[in-house]
This record gives C-alpha cells, sequence and structure tokens, in this order.
C-alpha cells in the first residue's frame, strides 16, 4: 500500500472578478485535480460544476464548510473504482469576486503510484501504468487546462 505517512501539499488561490458578461467566459475550464483528495474552501459564491452523467451540476457552497473532490491519483490508487471528479468555474458573480482556496493532497513527489495490489486479480487487472507522482505533476503542468486529464496518458 502507498506510503502515506509524509506527503506533498499544494495551495492554490483563485480569485473570479465579478463579470457584466457571465454567459461569455469561463473562470476554469474543466480539468481533474492530481492529488489523491482536493479541500476547497469557497467564499459563499456560487460557481463550481462538478460533471455528471454528462450534465453539469452547480455546487452550492455550504457557509463554513470544506468540499472534497477526489483527484487522479485517488482513481488510481483504486484502479478506477473512485472517479476523479471533473470540473469547472464558472462566474457567474456580476456583481462581487469569488475567491477559493484549494489544497490538493498527495503522496510523497518520489511516489510511484499504481493501483493498490490488493485490489488487482486475474478479473480485475491494472488499469493504469505507475507514474512518479513529481512526473505526473510535472506532465499536468506542462499542457493547458482541458477536458482531458493526464489520467488519459497511463490508463493501460
Ligand atoms: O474555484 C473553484 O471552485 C474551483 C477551483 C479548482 O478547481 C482548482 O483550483 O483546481
Ligand atoms: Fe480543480
Amino acid at each position: 500500500m502507498m506510503n502515506v505517512e509524509s506527503g506533498c501539499q499544494l495551495l492554490v488561490i483563485n480569485y473570479y472578478p465579478p463579470c457584466p458578461k457571465p454567459e461569455l467566459v469561463m473562470g476554469l475550464p474543466a480539468h481533474t485535480d492530481h492529488g489523491l483528495l482536493t479541500l476547497l474552501m469557497q467564499n459563499e459564491l456560487g460557481g463550481l460544476q462538478i460533471e455528471h452523467n454528462g450534465k453539469w451540476i452547480p455546487i452550492n457552497p455550504l457557509p463554513n464548510s470544506f468540499l472534497i473532490n477526489t483527484g487522479d491519483h485517488l482513481e488510481i490508487l483504486t484502479n478506477g473504482k473512485y472517479k476523479s471528479v471533473v470540473h469547472r468555474a464558472t462566474v457567474m458573480n456580476k456583481k462581487a469576486a469569488r475567491i477559493s482556496v484549494g489544497t490538493a493532497h498527495g503522496p510523497r513527489l518520489d511516489t510511484i503510484v499504481t493501483p493498490a495490489p490488493q485490489l488487482l486479480s486475474e478479473d480485475n487487472p491494472s488499469a493504469y501504468r505507475g507514474i512518479q507522482y513529481k512526473d505526473y505533476l510535472l506532465l499536468q503542468q506542462s499542457r493547458e487546462l482541458e477536458r482531458k486529464s493526464c489520467l488519459d496518458f497511463i490508463r493501460i
């Protein structure tokens, strides 16, 4: 099983200014996050949407709470049982700025992330090839954010 005693945490702060024509722009295009889990805090203004059964579902922020998203490496670790959620941020606020703070939690940078061996069998072979977490981050950062997540590069 993966060593989770030490890991890597990245903090991202997103600022979406008020937008007079929200229908014309996208705050953050559709993507998946790279880590195991992402904790997201928002300033009580809506905008985040997750993809579910081919539809975009708006997520209403709950006061004093973290929203938790599953990330790519949780999908790899569980051999696809837990999917990394595809999400995007719209700018639907005409009057106020929206701010979100996300922390992505992943393993140590030198960890080679593979599906947990305990979950694999002849009937359930590995669906992803192993990749060092550092290389996965570099791959993700070298590409523009787009719908296709980097998981497509390591699917077997
Ligand atoms: O602003 C949001 O609600 C989403 C932010 C996000 O998806 C990210 O930083 O990866
Ligand atoms: Fe994200």
